[in-house]
């Protein structure tokens, strides 16, 4: 098929970017390249736009013919979304409103977007199903949750088939260490602790050691950055006219703050120091995905389950690129 992907500069497009052209298909990236990296798109395939340019959208989706679109553009910091909640609501639901604006007028009807666990808020229960309550907590997730709503509407009134995936924490980097995670500033966890074996920084915080978790500390559920692409790819080959897909994408299983920094300290050989610090507002103890329904709807399985794996994913990139990008 022929697909735009909007934001597919940035982190997890640019590995869709790469599994969807491994498996034929004409992609396209369109991306401001406000957060993403010009390197990370294969050579030939940028179209650089915004998302509020809804006639360069239209040109975009016109000229190369494209058959569906993969949103992955958009704010994505939560902290940021709490003290700047225009910027989010801007970018993230005027922006993605002008897209599927240009999208109704070219009769483009197909679009996998990128939605968030953080719809979910304070899960009442953990693991997370899609049956679960979304009543999101930050500004961020509520920005998801009103374009989750708006395709739901699309799909009912014009027909589209579109996939929310809703992913939990994207991390690792592609097999090869041609791209991998560089966001700046970076406040994920992973490459975080990952710069302190590089000698970046001289310690990684732990924020919060007594949330209601066996050891303290924030659970989250890691899945790899190729899993999502996989899954992207899987989602993408099941729209038809009307589907509505609405699917967690995790792991299953969750890792601890300290269980990451102890796979990145095995993985790296490095002593990674480790301060407590206070909790980081916003954060829920726990988000694990109950992710049965993706498995058995997309036929899909995560490749990496262990966080080891991916940890040593990232590390692989980390090392390669220690500045990331270098732009
Ligand atoms: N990284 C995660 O753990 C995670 C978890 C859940 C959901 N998500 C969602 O997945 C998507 C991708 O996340 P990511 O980590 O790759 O983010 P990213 O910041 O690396 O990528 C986003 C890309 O969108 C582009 N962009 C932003 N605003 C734009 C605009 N107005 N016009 C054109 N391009 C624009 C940026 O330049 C960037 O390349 C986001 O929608 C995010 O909310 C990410
Ligand atoms: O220096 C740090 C950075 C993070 N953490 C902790 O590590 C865990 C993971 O934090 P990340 O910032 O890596 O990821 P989040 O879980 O906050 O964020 C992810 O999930 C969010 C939804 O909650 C959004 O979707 C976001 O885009 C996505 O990266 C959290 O418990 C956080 O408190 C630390 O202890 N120290």
């Amino acid at each position: 098929m022929k697909v735009l992907l909007c934001g597919g500069a940035g982190y997890v497009g640019s590995h869709a970017a790469k599994v969807l052209m491994h498996e034929g298909h004409e992609v396209w990236v369109y991306d401001n390249l406000s957060e993403g990296h010009r390197a990370a798109v294969p050579e030939g395939r940028l179209i650089e736009g915004d998302l509020h340019d809804r006639l360069a959208l239209e040109r975009a989706l016109r000229e190369k013919q494209i058959e569906a679109v993969m949103h992955f553009a958009a704010s994505c910091y939560v902290g940021v979304s709490v003290t700047n909640p225009a910027e989010y609501y801007h970018n993230n639901v005027v922006g993605t409103l002008s897209l599927l604006e240009a999208m109704r007028y070219v009769g483009v009807k197909r679009i996998v977007f990128s939605s968030t666990c953080a719809t979910y808020g304070v899960p009442d229960v953990v693991p997370i199903t899609e049956a679960e309550k979304q009543s999101p907590i930050n500004p961020y997730g509520f920005t998801k949750l009103v374009i989750e709503h708006a395709l739901a509407d699309y799909s009912h009134a014009y027909g589209w088939g579109y996939a929310a995936l809703r992913y939990f924490n994207a991390s690792g980097a592609a097999a090869d260490g041609t791209i991998g995670e560089d966001h700046d500033p970076e406040t994920h966890l992973i490459p975080l602790v990952l710069e302190v074996a590089l000698g970046k920084r001289k310690n990684v915080k732990i924020f919060g050691d007594d949330y209601p978790t066996p050891d303290g500390t924030c659970v989250r559920d890691y899945i790899h950055v190729d899993d999502l692409a996989a899954a992207h790819l899987a989602a993408l080959e099941q729209l038809e006219d009307g589907t509505q897909l609405k699917l967690n994408l995790g792991t299953g299983s969750g890792a601890s703050v300290l269980e990451v920094i102890e796979a990145c300290r095995h993985v790296t050989g490095h002593a990674i120091p480790a301060v407590v610090a206070p909790r980081r507002e916003g954060d829920p103890p726990a988000l694990v995905a109950d992710a049965r329904e993706a498995n058995r709807v997309l036929n899909w399985q995560p490749q990496h389950k262990e966080i080891g794996s991916i940890v040593e994913s990232a590390w692989g990139w980390h090392q390669k690129h220690p500045e990331g990008y270098g732009d």
